[in-house]
């Protein structure tokens, strides 16, 4: 354990923050020096909690022993040494540990697979140190980091807060509380439970508003939530409702088994017949019959598919998540970053009296404005259009930067297009700067739909020496405006009606339009947003193109033919959504041209909203409240919704979406952390890869589980015949455990690397209520059992009445299953299609499993040691022949069995 100089008893909350400041040896200006931070992080280690603590490897090896079937084991294992048969006890305490072994190694690796997804989305923490603000890996803070919290971020540390503006924080991750507690920066009294702590913000929380800055006081296990995590031992959980289910399925099933070979025996002994004896055919029968590894081999393939989910894009935050993927009826994108690049250029600037086109592309600031006759236009030659370049240029917080030639903008890439537009016309950041300083803003949010700020403008004669400039969504600023500003400077009362129509015009050709708008101001007057509407004078609209992504449309494609709808949503104006859901293909479908706004949908009556929301393709100027609202009128409408989003208050939908979906790059903590996905590129085609790999789990869970239920009940059934006919039984209990535990590992387990099938998205999505095995495989099932049964039987019996000993009739009986097995094995690689249109090579694991379990064949059948062990003995390569005629016939009977339900 690291000493620490800052023991983690202090209770910060009762000290003033520069106490704390002290405390910590860190300096409340500049930070921590980087020397400083190398030395913390080699003391105190990594901001990272330990991996599932309180879970020692004994205890997880024993939890593999907590099953029914290894209980009647272990009792079958004294039982057998009991009785001096210790070859069969060592057999099945030998199969009890390595069964133990392989579950255990299954289950870290499928934990490792999760925690190792997670840390794929990587948290950063913005933090000043040596002087400067920057941003580092969330597990790289030390005590005393100087960080800075705002909304959407997670809290990465525990930090006792020194500065805010109306922070608050979702507390529930430590409390329980979902509603966010208000922070202020107050010194407490020492004995103030955690709850009430309104000085600190806790590790592993949610800031849902405002920001703040504060000092790090605690890291990793040293948390709050790592004193929880110690507590709690917060193992990850693997189970889905789909594990679960299975997991009932199997416990019913065994315990049902578990009498019925009790009742065998109990029968038997009343007949007379040998206790021994029926005590072994009841273990045989319990062993065989009880499907043990069903759950693992789920959970496994859930496992395998998620890792193929995150190379492709989509970090599976939540294992059920790989489940419902498959079940999606329905997708709703947002349009900007999702379907488009986000990469913005402004295309167009339209003045109440002109009209400029803008060349160039990206954000590059190479390019000119030019006239209607392509004549390159300096900035001055209009008021109007130096106006809506200077209010694009100083309402805006987004900064351009050049690397090595290659222009990238810091910031939100609206603002970055209309930097480098007013760049074009020489009114580039740093002349804007010296032209107009800054003296207060009004943020933009979501809800606002536009930003305000307030600037001392030299160039103008006093008192009126300052400039109110704002920018946003066309309607909103239009609310603003009184006026409209000509080429000359001239203000005329405005002409709503030809605005709009200017911008819907705009707007249809796929453009996201902003408009500009300004008003000279005094010191005496009022900035703020009760003072702002009807005083404002428009001087443009600025039109801009943020190209559909390159993938979309095929994406789009590909979701309808899969029987999934793709359904747009977005802040921006209707004309603009629909001319880009025009462009990406996502009109049409299913007659769904509909668009409804949020105004549209406010209107609509609570009863006749799921219907209206199905009808319609396009959701417009919508609020991330209404957003929760249309998730919920989907599903009532009986949709499996998939919805992406990624700010603070898309996290409600997020939440009820069957699957929420965040963006990995542009997506807040806090929608990360309410989506059950996470997109590490924020492109939609992601999405839909999401779905098709969604689709191949469960194409692989029901194909090993229509593989080998067939053993389990071939087996039962063997064995329960054998004891009502009162005959030999053809196959003893250890046999059994050989044919169980290696064909699950070396036969079954290959199916869970299946590719995906051909035409997988050209079928409709699941029925989340459809069971796993429909009604075709289950008859599937029932066949290859009786198969199992009628084949292994018969030839038994034959190479009895041929004059072979019991050795030598079961171990035919024995390879004869495990044959069937892998004949039914590379049948089951497809439900539908015949084995021969598969391509034999394209799972080579298959190709390896059945060398692999031949080889186990081969020694179990001829090696004396096995001999002994097993109670197997050399057969002839006459058997050989029969075994395979009878796999060959019973691969026959299903091969008719698949053409028979594609016929029908
Ligand atoms: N930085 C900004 N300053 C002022 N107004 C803006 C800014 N960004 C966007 N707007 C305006 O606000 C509207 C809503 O923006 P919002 O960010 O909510 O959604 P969006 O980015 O258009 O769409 P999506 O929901 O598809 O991401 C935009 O259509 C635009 O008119």
């Amino acid at each position: 354990m690291p000493t620490s100089a800052f023991p983690s008893t202090i209770a910060h909350h009762g000290l003033a923050g520069h106490e704390v400041v002290l405390l910590l040896e860190t300096d409340q200006h500049r930070g921590l020096t980087s020397a400083q931070v190398a030395e913390r992080l080699a003391r105190f280690g990594p901001n990272a909690l330990p991996a599932s603590p309180g879970t020692g490897l004994l205890t997880r090896v024993l939890r593999q022993l907590h099953h029914p079937l290894i209980y009647v084991l272990l009792a079958a294992g004294v039982i057998t040494a009991v009785l001096g048969e210790y070859t069969d006890s060592a057999v099945i305490f030998g199969v009890v540990l390595v069964n133990a072994i392989v579950g255990f190694i299954q289950e870290s690796k499928a934990e490792a697979a999760l925690e190792g997804l997670r840390s794929m989305v990587r948290t950063q923490a913005s933090v000043i140190r040596d002087g400067e603000e920057r941003t580092v890996p969330s597990g790289d803070l030390v005590p005393g980091d100087l960080i800075l919290l705002e909304a959407g971020d997670k809290v990465p540390a525990d930090v006792r807060l020194m500065r805010l503006t109306e922070l608050r924080v979702d507390e529930s991750a430590l409390t329980g509380e979902s509603a966010p507690v208000a922070k202020d920066g107050d010194v407490l009294p020492a004995t103030v439970p955690v709850a009430d702590r309104c000085n600190m913000a806790y590790s592993g929380t949610l800031v849902t508003s405002g920001n703040g800055a504060g000092v790090v006081v605690a890291t990793g296990a040293e948390t709050e939530l790592g004193e929880i995590h110690r507590l709690v031992g917060a193992a990850e959980t693997l189970a889905t409702p789909l594990t679960q289910k299975l997991a009932r399925f199997s416990k019913i099933l065994t315990v049902g088994i578990l009498v019925l070979a009790a009742l065998t025996f109990a029968v038997g002994l009343l007949r007379g017949h040998d206790a021994v004896e029926m005590f072994t055919a009841a273990i045989a029968l319990a062993v065989g019959a009880i499907p043990e590894g069903l759950p693992a081999a789920v959970t496994i393939t859930l496992a395998i598919g998620m890792a193929r989910m995150a190379r492709r894009r989509a970090v599976i935050r939540r294992l059920p998540a790989v489940e419902t993927l498959g079940s999606t009826t329905v997708i709703c994108s947002d349009k900007t970053g999702t379907l488009t690049e986000n990469e913005m250029t402004v295309r167009i600037v339209w003045t109440p009296d002109g009209r400029f086109g803008v060349t160039g592309s990206g954000y590059t600031p190479d390019g000119v404005l030019h006239d209607a006759d392509g004549a390159p236009v300096p900035a001055d030659t209009s008021q109007a259009l130096r106006w809506s370049l200077l209010a694009g240029a100083a309402c805006n917080d987004a900064a351009l930067s050049d690397h090595d030639g290659r222009w990238e903008i810091v910031g939100d890439p609206t603002e970055g297009a209309m930097l480098v537009v007013a760049t074009k016309a020489g009114l580039g950041p740093r002349r804007v700067h010296a032209l107009l300083s800054r003296l207060a803003t009004i943020p933009f949010s979501s809800e606002r739909q536009y930003m305000a700020t307030l600037h001392h403008d030299p160039a103008a004669a006093h008192p009126a020496d300052r400039v109110v400039l704002a920018k946003g969504a066309v309607e909103r600023i239009l609310d603003l405006c009184g006026g409209q500003m000509d080429s000359d400077g001239t203000v005329r009362p405005l002409e709503r009606t030809a605005v709009l129509r200017a911008a819907d015009d705009l707007a249809g050709q796929g453009l996201r339009v902003l408009a500009t708008a300004i008003r000279p101001a005094t010191a005496e007057d009022e900035f703020s947003e009760v003072a702002l509407p009807g005083s404002l004078v428009l001087t443009g609209l600025q039109a801009m193109l943020d190209p559909p992504r390159a993938a979309a449309a095929a994406a789009v494609a590909a979701c309808h033919t899969a029987g999934i709808s793709v359904r747009m949503i977005t802040g921006d104006h209707a004309a603009t959504a629909t001319a880009i859901a025009g462009q990406v293909g996502l009109l049409g479908h299913h007659d769904r041209h509909c668009v409804l706004t949020g105004t549209d949908l406010a209107a609509l009556p609570a009863e006749k909203l799921p219907d209206a929301v199905d009808r319609a393709a396009v959701f417009a100027r919508m609020s991330a409240e209404q957003k929760l609202r249309l998730v919920e009128a989907l599903q009532s409408a009986g949709h499996v919704v998939a919805m992406t989003g990624d700010g603070v208050n898309d996290a409600p939908a997020l939440r009820q979406a069957s699957i929420g979906v965040a963006m990995g790059h542009s997506g807040t903590e806090v929608a990360k952390d309410a989506a059950d996905m996470v997109l590490t590129d924020d492109d939609f085609a992601t999405i839909e890869a999401a779905v098709e790999e969604g689709r191949g789990v469960f194409d692989n869970l029901t194909k090993f589980i229509t593989w080998t239920l067939p053993t389990n009940i071939g087996e039962g059934l063997v064995i329960l015949a054998a004891i009502v006919f009162g005959a030999a039984l053809p196959i003893l209990p250890t046999q059994i455990l050989w044919i169980n535990m290696t064909t699950a590992v070396a036969l079954g387990l290959m199916l869970t690397f299946e590719p995906k099938e051909a035409g997988i998205m050209a079928r409709p999505p699941r029925d989340p209520d459809q069971p796993l095995l429909t009604r075709a495989l289950m008859v599937r099932i029932l066949l290859v059992s009786t198969l199992l049964v009628v084949g292994s039987w018969w030839l038994f019996e034959w190479e009895l009445a041929d004059g072979a000993s019991l050795a030598e009739a079961r171990t035919a009986a024995l390879n004869l299953f495990v044959v069937v097995e892998a004949f039914y094995l590379v049948s089951c690689r497809s439900l539908t299609r015949p084995a021969w249109r598969i391509g034999l090579f394209s799972n080579g694991w298959i190709i390896v499993g059945v060398t692999v379990q031949a080889i186990g064949q081969l020694v179990i059948t001829y090696l004396p040691v096995m001999n002994t062990v097993f109670d197997t003995a050399p057969i002839d390569g006459g058997v050989w022949l029969r075994i395979l005629a009878i796999a060959v016939a019973a691969g026959f009977v299903v091969a008719v069995d698949k053409r028979v339900r594609r016929w029908s």
